[in-house]
């Protein structure tokens, strides 16, 4: 199999939380995006610009050959600027690797995303890839959902469907959720709702600390009201995340429980050289 490595230029270096999500990023890049890998499923958010950063510094001979599937408008851009060959879900089916950020995520790699109301798209392509791989920052790795990620459980709804599924969340004898709004577009942007690229509404549902233990009875239950197109929980998808963290090492959690914590630099960051 050929080296990638030597195409890679480093660009400056960032600290902070960028440079955690670039480490996450940048690992996952480098052990799950293979030259055999052809069809790349790219997730949404402000992990992923980094994810396509060191796709692209991979190089064009071994990029020409893949095809690059979005998961919204936002990563769409992404994938053109970055001079990547755009390709959708009806095309390609199947994919190799999607790789994705993450708003919180547990110790079994139960995710919560959909903080950029992309969750639909995103779960399409996840469920479609062969190995779907998570990248954040520390402040996402966290041992149960709803104690990092405290705005709630995004849920895609139909427009038409939104008022009756508010108030089913609302009411203690329905989906009992401790509160619930409908997302609304931040001052200074459009009046009204968020509308997802979907054309549908975002619920954030908040959970109670027993009910984010059983995140997936939380998913299969929204999952059952009509009129939810997604819900943003992410459970038992993920095959590793990986999480920068502050020293500049990364966290590494994998599906089987174990834990890797990779090392700082040389490994994530080779030496300059040569673009093709
Ligand atoms: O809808 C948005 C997605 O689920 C994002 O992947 C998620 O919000 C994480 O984004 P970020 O990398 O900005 O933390």
């Amino acid at each position: 199999m050929a080296s990638l490595s030597s195409n890679i230029v480093d660009p400056a270096p960032l600290s902070g939380i960028e440079g955690a999500k670039r480490l996450a990023a940048w690992t996952a890049v480098d052990r799950h995006i293979k030259p055999e890998h052809k069809i790349i499923g790219i997730g949404s958010g402000s992990t992923v610009p980094y994810v396509v950063e060191r796709i692209v510094a991979q190089g064009k001979e071994v990029n020409k050959d893949r095809v690059f599937l979005p998961t919204g408008f936002q990563s769409k851009e992404l994938i053109v600027k970055g001079g990547l060959t755009l390709a959708d879900i009806d095309q390609y089916t199947e994919l190799d690797v999607t790789i994705d950020g993450a708003d919180e995520v547990d110790p079994e790699l139960n995710c919560i995303k959909g903080g950029g109301a992309c969750q639909l798209r995103e779960k399409v392509l996840a469920e479609a890839a062969e190995t779907f791989i998570v990248v954040a920052d520390y402040r996402k790795n966290s041992h149960l959902l709803g104690t990092a990620w405290k705005q709630g459980v995004p849920i895609e709804v139909s427009p038409f469907a939104y008022a009756p599924l508010l108030n089913a969340l609302l009411s203690p004898n329905k989906l009992g959720a401790k509160s619930a709004k409908l997302r609304m577009s931040p001052s200074g942007g459009k009046a009204g709702p968020v509308v997802t690229d979907n054309g549908n509404f975002v619920i954030d549902a908040v959970f109670s600390e027993s009910e984010y233990k059983n995140p997936k009875e939380i998913l299969v239950k929204l999952k059952l009201v009509t009129g939810v197109v997604e819900v943003g929980l992410f459970c038992g998808m993920a095959k590793v995340a990986y999480f920068g963290n502050e020293d500049g090492s990364v966290t590494a959690l994998f599906a089987s429980g174990r834990t890797e914590l990779i090392g700082k630099s040389e490994e994530i960051l080779p030496a300059k050289a040569q673009e093709n």
